[in-house]
């Protein structure tokens, strides 16, 4: 998943969805999320998302697994209102997705991407952009929760430290930390995560779960998962195949449902890595 919320801002005039003539302010409650038999295409008569429904109740998590190409990214970019579905609806509180403004939609959800990509400015700049008029001091709170405080303090310039293409480089786990530093920053009701793949070590690896966990507790959660501890904590997971939700349920449903996610799981098991990684097969 790309930095949707950076894209977003940086392509406003090339983005393909437009505010309702009469938009509202979206109007948050639960923070609930309802996908009504949604229909998506990037291309004409490709369809990628196939009658999908599904609810996310309001602070509870929903993990959507699946093979490599299923949708599951584009789940999460039509949430964020990316791209408009091509039939169906998406309902945040009982309000469509399309008929509230765009910037109201946006300022309730954080989106914390696989790799995030950092502004070519300071620590504090890539944080501060979660909420423009935080102060300092909620600057470093967030860092603290993030867990990567102290290493920007460590550096000789601290928040100062200039990031990106001409500046340090930080490490892919460093990266997500400001990423969910600037989410935490931020605050919103609802929270879409999509889980690194690519394997931290088990130290930076439990720091950033911890991290997001707090992140995300009371939060509406959507989580693209590759995690075998996020899809056992979640309250729903959603097994996605072409496009299609194949299964549905928490963790021990799916395992005595006995279909692809218990083959997924088995396979997992049976496996000499052993790390806490899902794999899917096409
Ligand atoms: N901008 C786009 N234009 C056309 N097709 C796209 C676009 N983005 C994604 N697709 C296609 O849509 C399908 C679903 O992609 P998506 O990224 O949602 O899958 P995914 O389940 O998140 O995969 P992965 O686990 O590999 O990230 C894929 O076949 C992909 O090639």
């Amino acid at each position: 998943m790309m930095d949707m919320e950076q894209l977003y801002d940086l392509l406003k005039e090339e983005v393909e969805v437009d505010d309702a003539p009469n938009a509202t302010e979206l109007e948050i409650n639960n923070a609930s999320i309802d996908f009504k038999n949604v229909f998506f295409e990037y291309l004409p008569n490709q369809p990628i998302l196939k009658n999908i429904t599904f609810t996310v109740h309001g602070g509870e998590t929903t993990a959507i697994v699946g093979p490599s190409g299923s949708g599951k990214t584009t789940i999460t970019r039509l949430l964020f209102r990316f791209y408009d579905v091509s039939s169906g609806s998406i309902l945040i509180d009982g309000q469509n997705i399309k008929d509230v403004t765009q910037k109201s939609l946006r300022k309730a959800i954080g989106v914390v991407p696989q790799d995030t990509v950092l502004f070519n400015n300071t620590l504090r700049y890539n944080i501060n952009y979660g909420r423009q008029s935080a102060d300092e001091e909620q600057i470093i709170e967030a860092a603290e929760g993030a867990d990567i405080h102290k290493n920007i303090i460590s550096f000789k310039d601290g928040y100062d430290t200039e990031v990106g293409e001409r500046g340090l480089k930080l490490s892919g786990g460093e990266k997500q930390r400001i990423a969910i530093a600037r989410t935490i920053l931020k605050a919103p009701r609802i929270v879409l995560l999509d889980e690194a793949t690519s394997s931290l070590d088990t130290k930076t690896e439990r720091n950033i779960q911890e991290s997001l966990n707090k992140l995300c507790s009371n939060r509406t959660t959507v989580i693209i998962a590759h995690r075998l501890s996020t899809v056992i904590h979640a309250e729903q997971i959603l097994v996605l195949k072409e496009g299609v939700i194949v299964e549905r349920g928490r963790h021990d449903d799916l395992l005595k449902l006995d279909g692809l996610y218990a083959s997924m799981w088995q396979l997992q098991m049976n496996s000499i890595s052993g790390n806490n990684e899902l794999k899917f097969t096409k």
